[in-house]
């Protein structure tokens, strides 16, 4: 299969050993320096596209790609209110796109877990939620893509929480928001080097749940997207990365 890596940061870099290893071949390299080779003649040279680059140029990353036609696996987090214009623009222009705020599997079987667990909690009305994540300092966005797919899984299934809220919690600031009874809490924490860490927790007066994911590294998000590559090369429409994962059977 012949790639497009549409960034070439941390993630790029990583997916494109393991696309190597798995006998793919990368047919372009998009970074801020090399932006204006990103054309509809390079991007149909490849059978698919792997977008991990930024809050400011996903869009019109994924605007080129529908143009030219180039199927396109999008793991850039920050433009969730994006997301519904983006899949209208996917079906006018019979593309293909495959969206997930996190591609590790180990994630997306903690993001079928926590919809579990919110349906059990159901019953238990004493405990209140939150949802923490922390990640590396050079992060641009919060709260990440991962914590607000886990919040709307929470309050798909949790009655009583409508909306999420983000806390960014620094030093410098004092931590003394407050919360609505309808809001999930996500708070976010920025430390060195932390490839990304998510954990929901339900307290009450007696004891904590706490479920949490802790990614020793980036391998499991760039296998993961490498895989939705494959998944989606030769589809038609938008997908979640739910789509590629059936944790039923
Ligand atoms: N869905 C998932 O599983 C995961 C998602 N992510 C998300 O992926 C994104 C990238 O993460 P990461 O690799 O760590 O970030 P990096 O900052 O390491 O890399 C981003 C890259 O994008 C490049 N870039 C800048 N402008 C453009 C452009 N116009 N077109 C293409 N590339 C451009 C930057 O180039 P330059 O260096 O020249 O500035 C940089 O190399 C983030 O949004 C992050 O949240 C991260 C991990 C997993
Ligand atoms: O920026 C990152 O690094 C990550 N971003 C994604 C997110 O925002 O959820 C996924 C992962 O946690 C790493």
């Amino acid at each position: 299969m012949k790639i497009a890596l549409l960034g070439y940061g941390k993630m790029g870099k990583m997916i494109e050993q393991i696309a190597l290893d798995r006998k793919h071949e990368i047919v372009l390299k998009i970074g801020r320096d090399n932006a204006h080779e990103l054309t509809a003649e390079n991007l149909q040279k490849a059978d698919v596209a792997i977008e991990f680059s930024t809050p400011a140029t996903v869009l019109s990353n994924i605007e080129l790609c529908f143009n030219a036609g180039t199927p396109i696996v999008v793991g850039t987090t920050g433009w969730h209110k994006e997301l519904p214009q983006i899949k209208e623009q996917c079906g006018y222009n019979k593309a293909s796109l495959i969206y997930g705020t996190n591609f590790s599997v180990g994630v997306n079987i903690f993001f079928y877990i926590n919809k579990m667990l919110a349906r059990v909690l159901n019953n238990y009305p004493y405990y209140d939620v939150q949802v923490e994540e922390i990640h590396h300092t050079q992060k641009l966005d919060s709260p990440s893509g991962t914590a607000i797919t886990i919040a709307e899984g929470i309050i798909q299934n949790l009655d009583g929480k409508n909306e999420w809220k983000n806390v960014l919690i620094s030093d410098d600031q004092p931590d003394d928001e407050t919360i609505a009874n309808n809001e999930v809490l996500i708070e976010s924490l920025r430390i060195e080097n932390v490839p990304g860490t998510h954990t929901v927790i339900y307290d009450s007066e007696v004891d904590t749940i706490e479920f949490k994911h802790t990614a020793h590294n980036r391998n499991g998000f760039a296998l993961g997207a490498v895989l939705a590559a494959e998944w989606v090369k030769d589809k038609k429409g938008f997908y979640s990365v739910e789509d590629m994962f059936d944790f039923n059977n």
